[in-house]
């Protein structure tokens, strides 16, 4: 299994590009399967979570092509569905492979897909997105792990109350209701802007909605859709992480391709904490000169607050403070595993229920950690920067699901940052 290891204590200079966002493309790829004509995804990140899903689609009957003409693209084309059955075994790694539920019941009446079974950062059910499709008229059972539902007379549209905020319940009922007779009105939405590049990229193969990226969301079903040509939105996550990387390290980094006021909560926390900021068109520059970072709290909420996804960066960054922060997370009930590999490290973090309470240490001293999920791994290469000696982080292939070129970007900026390929000897700790 590949690790990776750093050698902490370089300053990052450099200019580093943002990729197309994971959590954009991938249901983007799932929304190809509602039209028979191709889909042109451009800006596409290549990532362990792309190619899983690629995999599933293919079964599916779709046939994909990759292309690095213009840009990384993939074209994705199903000119007839030719299975609706999505397995645990390809389900099971990726729980947003459960959304090809809707479009695969949309465009044929069926689908036999499995539950995506719980993952590290809490139970994560699938309720809300059973109920939105039963609302719109599919009739759901399950049995041993799989959801079977039908609507051999298609979908019809419905008023879906969402009873709390769901990014995935929003962007499921939004691909099944797109091909429902009739109008279908969505309150209680998500208003994430991968939702807003989900929704404007649907409309673009014709499809008629309303309100995206605003709690409401009227959905005019239509009775089908056409190929569309589409640039994924920026990943605003990978754009975070870079940004507190360079506040973690120091120096002077210039993120491209971003959009600044995806990530503006973030960047007022970087400012709070006593980087200075600068906001382009479509870059952002982080400069973090010498002294301590100052402590600053935060609670993760739903678009457009604090993103869950920058919680585990953000604290990696507070245990370098000079002083103390509190960290609140409110999305997910088990999103702290970082915090004992932030403490093989030197952190002095304690956590009670939802709340971290990190006391700022001196330094940070390089150790072996194991990366537990995709943002906690980012988390503990961010620390790894900044720690004194070398970090190993182990099972990175959480990293591989949603960063592209993790290290080449990194040590483009003058980090000593690489990856041992399998079995690599493992260096003693100091
Ligand atoms: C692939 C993708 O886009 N993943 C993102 C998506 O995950 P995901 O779409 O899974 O996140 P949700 O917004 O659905 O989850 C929010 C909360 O609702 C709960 N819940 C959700 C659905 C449901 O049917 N029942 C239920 O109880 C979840 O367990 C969680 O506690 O949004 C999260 C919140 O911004 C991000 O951290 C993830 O990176
Ligand atoms: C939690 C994440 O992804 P997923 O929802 O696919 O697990 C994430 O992107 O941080």
């Amino acid at each position: 299994m590949d690790r990776i290891a750093i050698e902490g204590g370089s300053p990052l200079f450099g200019d580093i590009p943002v990729s197309g966002a994971k959590n954009s493309a991938i249901k983007l790829m799932a929304a190809s399967l509602l039209t028979s004509e191709p889909v042109r995804l451009s800006n596409m990140p290549r990532l362990a979570d792309t190619r899983l899903l690629s995999r599933l689609l293919v079964r599916f009957g779709c046939v994909i092509s990759e292309s690095d003409e213009g840009g990384q693209s993939m074209t994705l084309h199903t000119p007839e569905i030719t299975s609706a059955f999505a397995p645990y075994d390809l389900v099971r790694q990726m729980r947003a492979s459960f959304n090809v539920l809707g479009p695969l019941l949309a465009r044929t009446g069926h689908a036999k897909v499995s539950l995506p079974g719980g993952c590290t950062i809490g139970a994560r059910p699938v309720d809300l997105h059973l109920k939105a499709l039963e609302a719109l008229g599919a009739h759901i059972d399950m049995h041993e792990g799989y959801v079977f539902a039908q609507a051999p007379r298609g979908l019809r549209g419905a008023e879906i109350a969402f009873p709390f905020v769901s990014v995935g319940a929003t962007e499921h009922a939004l691909m099944a209701a797109v091909l429902a007779q009739g109008t279908t009105v969505m309150t209680n939405c998500a208003c994430e802007p991968e939702i807003v590049d989900l929704a404007e990229c649907l409309n673009a193969m014709g499809a008629k909605i309303g309100g995206a990226g605003t709690t409401t969301i009227v959905v005019e079903g239509v009775t089908s859709l056409r190929g569309a040509d589409w640039p994924v939105i920026c990943d605003r996550i990978e754009a975070g992480t870079y940004a507190a990387a360079a506040a973690m390290a120091g120096g002077e980094v210039r993120l491209t391709g971003v959009r600044p006021e995806l990530i503006s909560i973030f960047l007022d926390k970087l400012t709070q904490a006593g980087c200075e900021i600068h906001r382009g068109v479509d870059t952002v520059t982080i400069i973090r000169k010498d002294g301590r970072l100052k402590p600053v709290d935060l609670e993760t909420q739903v678009y457009p607050g604090f993103a869950t996804d920058l919680q585990a960066q953000f604290m990696a960054l507070m245990t370098l403070a000079d002083g103390e922060s509190i960290i609140k997370e409110t999305i997910f009930e088990n999103r702290f595993m970082h915090v004992p590999e932030l403490g093989r490290l030197g952190a002095d973090i304690s956590v009670s229920g939802g709340e971290a309470r990190v006391k700022g240490v001196a330094e940070l001293r390089g150790a072996q950690v194991m990366a537990t999920d995709l943002r906690a791994s980012a988390c503990l290469v961010i620390a790894g920067l900044a720690a004194r000696g070398e970090t190993i982080i182990n099972r990175v292939y959480h990293l591989d699901r949603g960063f592209e070129n993790l290290e080449g970007k990194l040590s483009a900026c003058g980090a000593n940052i690489k990856r041992l390929k399998g079995s690599e000897p493992i260096l003693e700790d100091e």
